[in-house]
């Protein structure tokens, strides 16, 4: 299955959690699109299967809302029948953002992988192997 892989880091912990993902999927001789969410081709997400999508938390326990909320919104249609990974990194939260994304991937008619990860600031050892895991399922589905 045709896998992309998104995500917004401002100062790089969702992206060393992207890249660890992106490792798992290579190590089970996957293939996966990685962009940032600045510069993402939507069209090409959309043509695929398998949406790994990780944001930081921002503004009041949000996604990203320069970028990522709008990217939500604005293909809220096609999410139906993809199926879906949700990532990041937060500071004070305690992840809550990310089950509001995962509600709202849900009510766009996505189906979740696994349920998301998130982690404190910087990405520990064992989260970076437990997305690795996740990298190597995505790949095998
Ligand atoms: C403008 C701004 C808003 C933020 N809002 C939240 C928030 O609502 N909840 C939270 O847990 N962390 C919040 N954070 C903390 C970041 O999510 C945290 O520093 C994270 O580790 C950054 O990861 P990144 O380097 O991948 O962007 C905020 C940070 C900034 C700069």
């Amino acid at each position: 299955m045709k896998i992309a892989l998104v995500y917004r880091s401002t100062t790089g912990r969702t992206e060393a959690m992207a890249k660890a993902i992106e490792e798992g999927i290579l190590a089970a001789g996957g293939a996966v699109n990685v962009s940032s969410i600045e510069d993402v081709n939507v069209d090409d997400v959309f043509a695929s299967d398998i949406l790994v999508l990780g944001s930081s938390a921002d503004g009041a326990e949000s996604i990203d809302e320069a970028n990522f909320v709008p990217f939500m919104e604005d293909n809220k249609d096609k999410f139906a029948g993809k199926k879906v990974f949700l990532f990041g990194s937060y500071g004070w939260g305690g992840g809550e953002y990310a089950n509001t994304w995962k509600d709202q991937v849900v009510e766009f008619g996505a189906e979740m992988i696994e349920e998301p990860v998130t982690c404190l600031e910087d990405p520990e050892d064992a989260t970076l192997d437990q997305l690795r895991e996740v990298g190597k399922k995505i790949a095998a589905l």
